[in-house]
């Protein structure tokens, strides 16, 4: 399968990272609007993730990793990528610029077969979260919204949560800082996002209530918030859910245990660890359940999740991309 990456950010560094040398995708191109030297040093230092595993240069408009070499692209609008006449099959638009449908369509104009976001779209666009309900993907869908890191833990949460019952939630994601804040005090249409990102604990709006509503029996019943705290990575995903019966503590762990277990297998875990943001880090996993932070009073839970925020998402990004790759065959 022929995968091009449109924004070379975090989520499109990494998943360069991860795919280069996996043998069921050719990475072909990655196109992002950024000096192509900058480009190659950003995927040769990582602050987080450690320096590039391997060789990695330049060598005329390619990346050369190792024994591959990847186009380099530098445009702004995807109707200038030649998607068609490299015979790309899926584009991962991870820019963060071309979410709605019109956008993402313009990587269909131009000759790629598929195109797969890394955040919730616009609502013409197919929510789809791996684990969850991806087997509704058929041949006929073009542009994918696999939802963002939050959407993809907390779906799975509320959804167990709602086997007992759920009659309202309120969600607090505990987000590390991101490239959608300011390192240092600046305007911004958001006022909050435009403060120092390092310096204080900043409450930021988000979509995720809506996203959340478009997935689940849930219409009006959830709230969400979140926090982004002055680390470099990873969250806490808090909920507060009214049950619509008293559940005890160890029949609630119990359903996310089984779940991690069977069903949600490689999506989930379940953790009885004491732990804190920077041991999941590298954590595959969509969500975390802290068993050891599950609280109940009467009919209200409480569950606390962790989750990399960039590891576990370009994650189920790779899953997409594999269940993908079996249905075009
Ligand atoms: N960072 C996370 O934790 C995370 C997790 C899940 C989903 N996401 C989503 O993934 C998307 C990208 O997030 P990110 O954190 O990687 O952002 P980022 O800011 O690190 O990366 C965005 C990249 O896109 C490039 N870009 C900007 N305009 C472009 C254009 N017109 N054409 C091509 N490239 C362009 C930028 O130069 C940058 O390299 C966002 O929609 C975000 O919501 C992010």
């Amino acid at each position: 399968m022929r995968i091009a990456i449109n924004g070379m950010g975090r989520i499109g560094r990494l998943l360069f990272r991860r795919l280069i040398n996996d043998p069921a995708f050719t990475l072909v191109a990655v196109n992002d609007i950024m000096e192509t030297e900058n480009l190659l040093y950003l995927l040769k230092y990582d602050s987080l993730y450690g320096k590039f595993q391997g060789d990695i240069s330049l060598s005329d408009n390619a990346i050369v990793a190792g024994d591959k070499k990847v186009i380099v692209l530098q445009h702004e609008y995807p109707s200038q990528l030649s998607w068609k006449d490299l015979d790309i099959d899926i584009v991962l638009e991870c820019s963060g610029k071309f979410t709605n449908k019109a956008g993402a369509s313009e990587h269909l104009k131009a000759g790629a077969k598929k195109v797969l976001l890394s955040t919730t779209g616009s609502p013409d666009i197919p929510l789809m979260i791996y684990g969850f309900n991806h087997h509704r993907l058929d041949n006929t869908i073009e542009i994918v919204s696999p939802g963002g890191c939050m959407t993809n833990c907390s779906t799975h949460i509320l959804y167990i949560l709602n086997s007992i019952g759920i009659e309202s939630a309120q969600i607090n994601i505990l987000h590390s800082y991101t490239s959608r804040q300011e390192l240092v005090d600046t305007a911004h249409k958001q006022f909050r996002r435009g403060r120092a990102a390092a310096e204080s604990i900043i409450p930021v709006e988000i979509d995720l209530a809506q996203s959340l509503e478009r997935l689940l029996p849930l219409q009006d019943k959830i709230a969400a918030v979140s926090v982004r705290v002055p680390v470099t990575n990873g969250a806490m995903a808090d909920f507060t859910v009214q049950l619509k019966e008293p559940a005890a503590k160890e029949e609630i762990n119990l359903l996310f245990k089984k779940a991690a277990e069977n069903e949600y297998k490689n999506i989930i875990a379940y953790s009885e660890d004491p732990l804190v943001s920077a041991d999941i880090k590298g954590d595959t996993h969509s969500c975390i359940i802290d068993g050891t932070l599950t609280s109940v009073a009467v009919k209200q839970v409480k569950i606390i999740a962790w989750f990399d925020n960039e590891y576990g998402y370009t994650s189920r990004i790779i899953d997409w991309l594999l269940y993908w790759k079996k249905l075009m065959s």
